[in-house]
C-alpha cells in the first residue's frame, strides 16, 4: 500500500507517506476512495487496470493551535488488502471513545450573527465526514437551548455541542448542569450542598463576541478547530463557581465573575447588541472614561488545596499537573464524605475598599481581545478561583492596567493591584451594609450621585452589576463557591507544544 499515485504503482512496492505522522487518536475517518470522482478529476488514472485507494482524513495542526482537516489516499492493485487496511483502520477508529451522536443548539443571533451559517457550512460537512449524526435546534429565543435541556431524553445523546458565544455556552450549562441536579434530587439553592457532575461533554463552536471559553479551553476561537475537537472525542474538565444570594441560586460561571467595571461595560453594552461584538469597545471606552468605583466587603476563603499561585510564571497547558492532583484530590474527597463540613471550618480572609474592579475568574479568560488573559496562570480545573481586586487608582493607572492585558507585561504588578486563588468568596457592597432594609428604593434614590464627602471622587454610591459570564445578575451581594471539575468539554486545554505531542502516539505511518 502506498500513497504514491496510481499511475506509479507496482504490485508489491511500498512507499512511506512523506514525514506525515498521525497518531491514530486524531484520525478523523477513513474511506474507500471514489475512483470515479478522482478518474473524472484527472485523466491519467484512466491507463491504469483496476487500481483500488482508501482515504485517511486526518487532523493536521497548523500554527496557533488551529487544527484543519487533511487527507492522504493511499493507493493499492491488491483489492482484498486494500480491504483490509480500510477494516483495521476502522477498527482501531472504533476502539477510540468518541461521540457517535450529538445535541446541537444554534444561536443566529449570536456574535457577528454568523452562527447558522458556520454550522451549516464548516461543521456540519465534517460531522458528517465522521459519521457523526446530529439532532440540530436552531433557537428562537434566548433560554429555548435550557429549557429544551429539561425535556430531551438525554440519554440518547454523546455530548451537546452549542454554536453561539460564551452566553450561549452558559445557557447549555446551565440547561445540562440543572437537569443532572434535578435528576438526582439535588436543590440547587442550597449553597452548600454537593453538586452532581455532569458527565456529558459539551463542545463550543464559537460563533459570538467574544468566545473566551473556546479560546482558553483551546487556544484559539476558529469553528473548524473545536469540530475536530468534537469529532475526535477530546476530554478537558472544567471548573464550575456557583453563585447564590440569600440561599437562592442565581448562576453557575466558568469564565468571568467581574463587578465593576466589567459589569459597568456588560450593562452599557447590552442596550448596543445591535453593533454586534464592537459594542463591547464602545461599552468599554465609556466606561473607561466614566472611572466609578465601588465600595464594599470581601470575605475569602483561600485556595490551600492547590499547589498553584496566580503569579507563578508557567500557565494550564494540556495534561497539566496542579490540574490532575486536584482531580486526585476530588476521586479522595468523594471517597470520604465527611470533609465539607471541616471545609467550611477553615480561615476566612476578609478585604474592604473601594474597588474599580473585582474580578473572580475560574480560567485565564483569554480571548483574541487579550490572548494571555484576566489572570494568565488560571487553572481550568483545580478547583480555584483567581479573585483580582484592582483598587481605587487614577485613570490613567487603570488604562496601564488595562493594557497590560493585551502585552507580555504582568498586570499584577501594580500597588493597587491584588490577586488571591480561592475557593469560595462572598461581597457586600457598602450600600447594601449601611442599608440592610429598603435596598431598591435606596438604588433608585441614589443612583448617579457619588461619594458625598469628596465630590471630585469618582465613588459611586449606586451599586454596580455583576457580569456572570457575559450575563448580569440581580443581586450585588453574592455568595460564590467553587465546584472542582463539575463539567466537562470536548476539548484537551491549550497545547504546549503540537509536535510533541503528536509524536509520542501511535501513528499511521508506524503501522505501515
Ligand atoms: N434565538 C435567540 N434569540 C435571542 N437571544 C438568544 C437566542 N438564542 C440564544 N439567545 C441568547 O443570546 C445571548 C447571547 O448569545 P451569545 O453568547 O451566543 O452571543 P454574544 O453575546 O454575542 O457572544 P459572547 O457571549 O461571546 O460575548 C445568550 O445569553 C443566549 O441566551
Ligand atoms: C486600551 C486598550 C485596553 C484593552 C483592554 C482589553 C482587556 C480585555 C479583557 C477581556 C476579558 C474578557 C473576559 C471575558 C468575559 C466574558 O465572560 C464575557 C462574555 O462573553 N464578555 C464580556 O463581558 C466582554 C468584556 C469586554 C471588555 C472590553
Ligand atoms: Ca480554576
Amino acid at each position: 500500500v502506498t500513497n504514491q499515485p496510481a499511475h506509479e504503482l507496482d504490485r508489491g512496492s511500498c512507499v512511506h507517506i512523506e514525514n506525515c505522522f498521525v497518531p491514530t487518536s486524531e484520525i478523523i475517518a477513513v474511506e474507500e476512495t471514489d475512483l470515479n470522482k478522482k478518474q473524472r478529476n484527472s485523466g491519467k488514472w484512466q491507463k491504469m487496470a483496476k487500481p483500488h485507494a482508501f482515504t485517511v482524513y486526518y487532523v493536521k495542526k497548523a500554527r496557533n493551535h488551529r487544527w484543519r482537516c487533511s487527507d492522504v489516499t493511499f493507493w493499492c492493485v491488491d483489492e482484498q488488502l486494500c480491504n483490509q487496511w480500510i477494516q483495521a483502520l476502522k477498527e482501531l477508529l472504533e476502539l477510540q471513545t468518541r461521540p457517535k451522536h450529538l445535541l446541537v443548539y444554534i444561536n443566529p443571533y449570536g456574535g457577528k450573527r454568523q452562527g447558522k451559517r458556520i454550522y451549516e457550512q464548516k461543521v456540519a460537512p465534517l460531522f458528517s465526514l465522521a459519521s457523526i449524526s446530529t439532532d440540530v435546534f436552531v433557537t428562537e429565543r434566548a433560554n429555548h437551548a435550557k429549557d429544551n435541556l429539561f425535556e430531551v431524553n438525554i440519554n440518547k445523546y454523546d455530548g451537546v455541542v452549542c454554536v453561539g458565544g460564551d452566553g450561549m455556552f452558559s445557557e447549555v450549562m446551565h440547561g445540562l448542569i440543572g437537569r443532572m441536579q434535578k435528576d438526582s434530587g439535588i436543590d440547587q439553592n442550597n449553597p452548600k450542598a454537593p453538586l452532581v457532575q455532569c458527565n456529558i461533554r459539551i463542545g463550543i463552536i464559537p460563533a459570538g463576541s467574544t468566545d473566551c471559553i473556546c479560546y482558553s479551553t483551546v487556544g484559539i476561537s476558529d469553528p473548524v478547530t473545536s469540530a475536530l475537537h468534537i469529532i475526535i472525542g477530546d476530554s478537558q474538565p472544567l471548573d464550575v463557581s456557583s453563585v447564590h444570594h440569600n440561599n437562592t441560586f442565581l448562576k453557575y460561571t466558568v469564565s468571568l465573575l467581574g463587578y465593576g467595571f466589567y459589569g459597568d461595560v456588560l450593562k452599557d453594552s447590552e442596550k448596543k447588541r445591535w453593533m454586534g461584538p464592537m459594542r463591547y469597545d464602545y461599552s468599554g471606552f465609556k466606561t473607561f472614561l466614566s472611572h466609578h468605583c465601588y465600595e464594599g466587603t470581601i470575605y475569602f476563603q483561600p485556595a490551600k488545596h492547590t499547589q498553584g499561585s496566580p503569579r507563578d510564571k508557567d500557565s494550564c497547558r494540556t495534561g497539566c499537573h496542579i490540574c490532575r492532583q486536584s482531580e486526585q484530590q476530588l476521586a479522595e474527597e468523594h471517597k470520604k464524605c465527611g470533609l465539607k463540613h471541616e471545609e467550611d471550618e477553615e480561615e476566612w480572609k476578609v478585604i474592604k475598599g473601594k474597588f474599580l474592579a473585582i474580578n473572580a475568574v475560574n480560567m485565564s479568560c483569554a480571548c483574541p481581545r487579550s490572548p494571555k488573559g484576566l489572570s494568565p496562570a488560571a487553572h481550568l480545573a483545580d478547583g480555584s478561583s483567581d479573585l483580582i481586586l484592582v483598587r481605587k487608582c487614577s485613570r490613567f493607572d487603570f488604562l496601564r492596567y488595562l493594557i497590560r492585558h493585551t502585552n507580555q507585561d504582568d498586570q499584577f504588578d501594580f500597588s493597587f493591584v491584588d490577586v488571591y486563588r480561592v475557593k469560595s468568596f462572598q461581597f457586600t457592597s457598602k450600600l447594601l451594609e449601611d442599608n440592610e432594609s429598603d435596598v431598591t428604593d435606596i438604588g433608585k434614590k441614589h443612583f448617579g450621585q457619588f461619594c458625598r464627602d469628596h465630590p471630585a471622587c469618582c465613588c459611586s454610591i449606586a451599586n454596580s452589576t455583576w457580569n456572570c459570564d457575559g450575563e448580569t445578575l440581580n443581586s450585588s451581594a453574592i455568595e460564590v463557591r467553587v465546584h472542582c471539575q463539575l463539567m466537562k468539554l470536548f476539548a484537551r486545554g491549550i497545547e504546549e507544544n503540537c509536535k510533541e505531542a503528536a509524536s509520542n502516539q501511535s501513528t499511521v505511518e508506524q503501522l505501515l
